[in-house]
Parts: C-alpha cells; sequence; structure tokens
C-alpha cells in the first residue's frame, strides 16, 4: 500500500533529507515519528503531492508519485488522498455542508449531498450541518474536517500532528475517530506526530506500524552550515 527506496529531498539552501527504505506491512496503519526538524512534514508534503520527489520511489496503491507529471500527480492527489491539517483549516465563511462540498468543489465536480449526509450520520455532526466553524466545539470541529477529508473516498488519510494543542481527552478521542474511520472506510492512516500521548497510545496497537525519523548532525544540527548535507535515517517499528 505504502513504501518508499531511495528517497530524498533537498530543499533549496537547505539540508537534504534522506529517508531510509520503507513498506507498510499490509493492513497496517502507520505512525511516523521524530523529533522537530527531523522530516515529518516534509514526508507527509511529499506523500500528499505538495512537495515533488526529487530522488527515489514513493509508492502509494501501486503508484509511483515520482513518475506522474504535475497534472497527474494533482488527480492523482484528489481521488486518492484525504488531509487532516494541524489546524483543521476549516472555511470559516462556510457552513459545516459547505465546507464538505469542498473537496468535490476543488476537482471540479458536482457537491455530493448523499456522502456529506453518510460521514455526518457516521461522526455524529448531523445537527451541525448549518453552523459555521466558529459555532463548533473543538471536538465538534475535529470530526467536521475529518469528514471533509473522507468526502472522495480516500485511500491513504494523512493526520499531521493531530493531536497540537489539544487536552489529554480530545486527543485521545481524536485518535479514536481517525482509526475509527479509517477502519470504517478501509483506508490506510498515516499519522505524524512527536507528541508522547500520541506514541504510547498508537505504540499499544496492533494495526499501527512506526516509522521513527532521526536526524544525525555530528555537530548538532543548528550548528550546522547553510547548505551541508545532513542526514536523517528512518527504522522500521516492530509491532
Ligand atoms: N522550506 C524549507 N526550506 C529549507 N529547509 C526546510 C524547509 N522546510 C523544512 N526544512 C528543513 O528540513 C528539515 C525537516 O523539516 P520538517 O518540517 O520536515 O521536520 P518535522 O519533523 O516535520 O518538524 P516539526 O515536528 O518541527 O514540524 C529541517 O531541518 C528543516 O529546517
Amino acid at each position: 500500500m505504502l513504501s518508499w527506496g531511495g528517497l530524498r529531498h533537498r530543499y533549496a539552501g537547505g539540508a537534504e533529507i534522506e529517508y531510509r527504505d520503507f513498506a507498510l506491512p499490509a493492513g497496517r496503519h502507520l505512525l511516523l515519528r521524530g523529533a522537530s526538524g527531523s522530516g515529518k512534514s516534509t514526508l507527509l508534503a511529499l506523500l500528499s503531492g505538495l512537495l515533488r520527489v526529487q530522488r527515489g520511489e514513493l509508492n502509494v496503491a501501486g503508484t509511483d508519485l515520482a513518475a506522474l507529471s504535475p497534472r497527474a500527480l494533482d488527480a492523482w492527489r484528489g481521488a486518492n488522498l484525504g488531509v487532516v491539517p494541524q489546524r483543521l483549516h476549516l472555511s470559516e465563511a462556510l457552513t459545516v455542508a459547505e465546507n464538505l462540498a469542498l473537496p468535490a468543489l476543488a476537482a471540479g465536480q458536482g457537491a455530493d449531498p448523499a456522502r456529506a449526509a453518510e460521514l455526518m450520520a457516521a461522526l455524529d455532526i448531523v445537527e451541525l450541518a448549518h453552523r459555521r466553524p466558529h459555532q463548533l466545539s473543538v471536538g465538534q470541529a475535529q470530526r467536521v474536517a475529518l469528514a471533509r477529508a473522507l468526502m472522495r473516498r480516500p485511500r491513504l488519510l494523512l493526520a499531521d500532528e493531530p493531536s497540537a494543542s489539544l487536552d489529554d481527552e480530545h486527543t485521545l478521542h481524536m485518535l479514536a475517530l481517525l482509526l475509527d474511520a479509517a477502519e470504517r472506510e478501509g483506508c490506510t492512516l498515516v499519522i505524524a506526530s512527536h507528541d508522547g500521548r500520541v506514541i504510547e497510545a498508537l505504540g499499544a496497537r496492533e494495526d499501527v506500524a512506526e516509522v521513527v525519523l532521526r536526524g544525525e548532525s555530528p555537530a548538532g544540527r543548528s550548528a550546522m552550515p547553510t547548505g551541508s548535507r545532513t542526514t536523517y535515517w528512518s527504522d522500521e517499528g516492530t509491532t
């Protein structure tokens, strides 16, 4: 479902990030963890097609993203990927129902009210359909953001630091929502996090594999001159 090999990314004028080869075992979800600056967001951006693959392969459900043209990558992203961003990014000008229509509209397709109704029922937000984001609780906004990410039946569901600025109760709630939704929808979940609460909760699950990203820099990364080579590496966790 998800694998990479020889994968590297170099930011202009910055360090090169190198990811150790990895293949996600079938039926597993993925926790991507590592300290700040270890390359989690970069890998998510590569996975979501926001950054082009410069070196190596990145395979999702049999498609090597490195081989796609920019236009094909756009289409692939719309059809296969759901993203729950760190700050949710619900559109304040729109109601919940209108927010759920956005993914289809962005892809040049008509809204899918039947799918929206199905997801609102599954996530228990039917009664919120006509509210705007500022009228939602934190937990409700999470469920709306998750529903929006699932609207187009993604094969891959990405969540970037889903617990950022959440208390313990909301953190566990969000993890349960993500895992339940991924099971129900039959998609693979990738969570990037360096939150100990998330790592502990997911570490206890048989169905979650883990990749640990580590920065390697003898002099300390902050002391590295701009443009120098920094190698990062990952380990497949055992579950
Ligand atoms: N646009 C950029 N230009 C140059 N270097 C960048 C850029 N974005 C990230 N980097 C560098 O790439 C490395 C990996 O960054 P990345 O954001 O992927 O890490 P992260 O693990 O997601 O960190 P955090 O947990 O703090 O979000 C860091 O050394 C960072 O400074």
